[in-house]
């Protein structure tokens, strides 16, 4: 007898590996962020992807830090950050915001704006979004930071990039016809 999904006993439907998990995930486009924060505990910055809308009201993104990055300490004591939306012009950046590299060396790479709630803008970015965290959930490796937004930066006339396969790809605006 085949008992219907909703039967199955937990273990059973757990049968996803990590590594298939990945390799679906590489199939979803996503923005790519890099992460910044300044305070009490210090300057640091990661790239992010896992960032996405949650609320207008009151504006709200999340975003997913592994608790074993480096930075995680860091993030977890000063509670506030900036979401920096990255343009096509930002490829090697995030590069440098996603690997080993030392905080100082990230940082001098770009130029930085300070936010209201001290966070670093970096220049050029398509979008900043100058956040508190107002909330924290742990799920599995990694926290939930939901971040209400208090301050945005924009510019509207940068290109995008996506990243999707695990490359990066710069998204054209189309542009407005007369
Ligand atoms: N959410 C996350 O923590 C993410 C972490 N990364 C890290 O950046 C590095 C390069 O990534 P890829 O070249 O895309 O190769 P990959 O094969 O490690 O990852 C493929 C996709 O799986 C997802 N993913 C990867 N690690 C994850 C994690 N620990 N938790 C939840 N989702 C995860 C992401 O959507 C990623 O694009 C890896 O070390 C990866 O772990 C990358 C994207 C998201
Ligand atoms: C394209 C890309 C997306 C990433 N997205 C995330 C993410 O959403 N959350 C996360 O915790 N780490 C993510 N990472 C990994 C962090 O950027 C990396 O762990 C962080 O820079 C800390 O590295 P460190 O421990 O060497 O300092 C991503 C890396 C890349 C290259």
């Amino acid at each position: 007898m085949t008992l219907p999904l909703k039967d199955l006993p937990l273990a059973e439907l757990a049968g996803v590996e990590k590594q298939a998990f990945r390799d679906a995930m590489a199939h979803l486009g996503s923005a790519v962020n890099i992460i910044t924060t300044d305070g009490p505990a210090g300057r640091a910055g990661f790239t992010a992807s896992a960032v996405c809308s949650v609320t207008d009201t009151p504006p709200t993104l999340l975003v997913c830090l592994n608790r074993s990055a480096s930075v995680y300490p860091i993030f977890e004591q000063n509670q506030v950050l900036c979401v920096n939306t990255l343009s096509d012009l930002h490829e090697s950046l995030s590069n440098l915001f996603g690997g080993k590299t030392p905080m100082e060396a990230r940082f001098s790479a770009a130029q930085w704006l300070t936010m209201a709630t001290g966070s670093p803008a970096l220049q050029g970015a398509l979008t900043s979004f100058d956040c508190r965290v107002s909330q924290v959930t742990q799920v599995g490796t990694h926290d939930v930071l939901f971040c209400e937004v208090i301050d945005i930066l924009r510019s509207d006339d940068s290109h995008g990039l996506v990243y999707f396969d695990r490359r990066y790809h710069p998204l054209m605006r189309q542009k407005t016809s007369a």
